[in-house]
């Protein structure tokens, strides 16, 4: 017994200091919710022998075994109110931890099933609130998130940050950014008026939003890309040099382009400004030289469908039409010989009259168009055809002397460099030659090999006489102008002989006073 009592005594000390910490506790729950956790975390740790144990005590104090368990219930009832006490009071702190621990605590402990019911109701309504509080919570941070994704996005973002505490220095930079992200704010609080977010909401968020948020911060950060801006160093004179020179250039070649053109518009005015004199314009009416329209031949008098109409006489019969009257010109032309160089020169027995001129002018077909014997000669529109000196005796009286070209012709340099020292050496050392009738086309003019051909002749002290050809191409006034401009430049040249001579193959024009001419030269001439 006595061992007895000593472990009834030993109980009944332990459940006094129990039950008078938990009378303690219910005065210092409000202080203390640890005393709650104590004492709960006693009754877990007992488990479901915390009711015999104080039935023991109540025994062990002399009480009746029904006495002793309505102590132990209202030992039980009183830890209830102290839970139901402790449960206002989390309900009140709201408490995370706690909450688990009193909802752990209605799980597991032995209390009658109402008690337990009651609590785990009221951990479910604990639960709910806190449930519809987060999804509150959520549903504002889905708010923002979806400011947060419209177009100004960043800036509202930036506003957001500005909320939870950053720095809105960088806010300030901008003015624009400024006033969106003011416009921003005002739609988020008039979208979230009645939730104001927390920071940690505001942390939740910037955490959800993660690096993207942070890559458009970054993107804000970086720097707006500047325009290049390139700086002329008006020191560095390299590249005004060359701009410069370019531009010299082109501009002295425009300038040398207008000048050739000015030149060659005031050599067309210059030839348009001269006035024939009135016997080469009434030499050119008279022979109707120049361009003729056939209807005004006709009315003339000649028969357009023969060769050289002109060459004839007006309203004559076939038998006067062949009728020549320079009589030295009646006499048939004989090829006799041909040079190529000065040493093939044949010897001299005849007066002779060379025809001399540019390639293509018309030198053999003018000597066709004297002796009216076609075909003799040969001709060809291709420039270069005569590469020899050709000289064909007309009659026993006058040799006429067919010069190849110069100039423009189909053959090579050094080819056409030899015709032109063969005919330079031939007009300046033929004894026998009696005249040069230098040929130029009527529509170009002298040109410069021309000039040095008068040259040479006016050096050798050889005649020469200029015959313009082709005049029928160009009108009859172009004609009389050719003339007069030609006569005016070799006014002051001693061997040049006047005047020049106009004339046609073609068409016959001149052809007659021609023959008169060299007929004149060919009687009086003496070798
Ligand atoms: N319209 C026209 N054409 C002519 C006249 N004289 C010659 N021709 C043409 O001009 C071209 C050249 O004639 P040619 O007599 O061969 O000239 P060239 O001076 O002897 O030429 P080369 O022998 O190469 O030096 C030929 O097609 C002729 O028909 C003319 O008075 N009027
Ligand atoms: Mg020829």
């Amino acid at each position: 017994m006595s061992t007895e009592a000593n472990l009834r005594h030993r109980l009944t000390k332990k459940l006094k200091i129990s039950v008078g910490n938990s009378r303690h506790s219910t005065g210092g729950i409000k202080k203390s919710p640890r005393r709650l956790d104590d004492d709960t975390s006693l009754k877990r740790g007992n488990g479901g022998k915390l009711n015999s144990k104080r039935s023991k005590v109540d025994v062990s104090s002399n009480f009746d075994r029904r006495k002793k368990t309505s102590y132990a219930d209202q030992v039980i009832h009183e830890g209830i109110l102290l839970h139901e006490n402790a449960k206002s009071l989390s309900r009140k702190n709201l408490s995370s931890k706690k909450q688990n621990q009193v909802k752990f605590d209605g799980s597991g402990g032995s209390i009658s099933d109402k008690s337990v019911r009651s609590m785990w109701v009221s951990n479910r309504l604990r639960k709910a609130t806190s449930e519809i509080k987060r999804s509150s919570h959520r549903i504002t941070d889905a708010l923002e998130s979806v400011e947060v994704s419209d177009g100004k996005g960043r800036t509202k973002a930036n506003k957001v940050n500005k909320i939870a505490g950053f720095d809105s220095a960088s806010l300030k930079k901008d003015t624009r950014i400024k006033s969106n992200s003011d416009k921003t704010l005002n739609q988020s609080q008039s979208n979230c008026a009645e939730v104001q977010p927390s920071p940690s909401v505001m942390r939740k968020a910037r955490d959800k939003r993660g690096f993207a948020d942070d890559d458009k911060e970054d993107l804000d950060v970086q720097p707006k890309k500047s325009k290049r801006v390139i700086r002329i160093d008006p020191n560095d004179i390299s590249n005004k040099r060359l701009d410069d020179g370019i531009l010299m250039n082109e501009g002295l070649k425009d300038k040398k382009r207008d000048s050739e053109k000015n030149a060659e518009m005031s050599k067309n005015a210059q030839f348009r400004a001269i006035k024939p004199s009135p016997s080469i314009q009434s030499f050119v009416e008279d022979n109707l030289l120049g361009r003729r329209r056939l209807i005004e031949l006709r009315r003339a008098g000649y028969n357009v469908e023969l060769s050289a109409p002109l060459d004839n006489i007006p309203f004559s019969t076939s038998s006067e039409r062949e009728r020549i009257e320079e009589n030295i010109f009646r006499n048939k032309l004989t090829f006799f010989a041909a040079a190529k160089v000065s040493s093939s020169f044949p010897p001299l027995d005849l007066p002779e009259i060379a025809f001399a001129g540019r390639s293509n002018v018309g030198k053999s077909s003018l000597l066709n168009s004297l002796t009216r014997q076609w075909g003799v000669v040969r001709t060809s529109d291709k420039p270069g055809l005569t590469q020899s000196i050709n000289f064909f005796n007309l009659g026993s009286k006058l040799c006429l002397v067919d010069l190849p070209g110069y100039g423009f012709a189909y053959a090579k340099e050094e080819v056409k460099d030899a015709w032109e020292e063969l005919v330079k050496e031939y007009v300046s050392t033929r004894v026998g030659l009696k005249r040069v009738c230098l040929l130029i086309d009527t529509k170009w003019g002298m040109k410069p090999r021309d000039h040095e051909l008068v040259d040479l002749m006016e050096r050798s002290q050889t005649k020469y006489q200029i015959m313009l050809t082709k005049t029928d191409m160009v009108f009859p006034m172009d004609v009389a102008r050719r003339a007069m401009q030609i006569e005016e430049t070799l006014k002051a040249n001693k061997s040049a002989v006047q005047p020049v001579m106009m004339v046609s193959s073609k068409s016959g024009a001149g052809i007659q006073c021609l023959r008169t001419v060299l007929g004149k030269i060919a009687r009086f001439a003496k070798l």
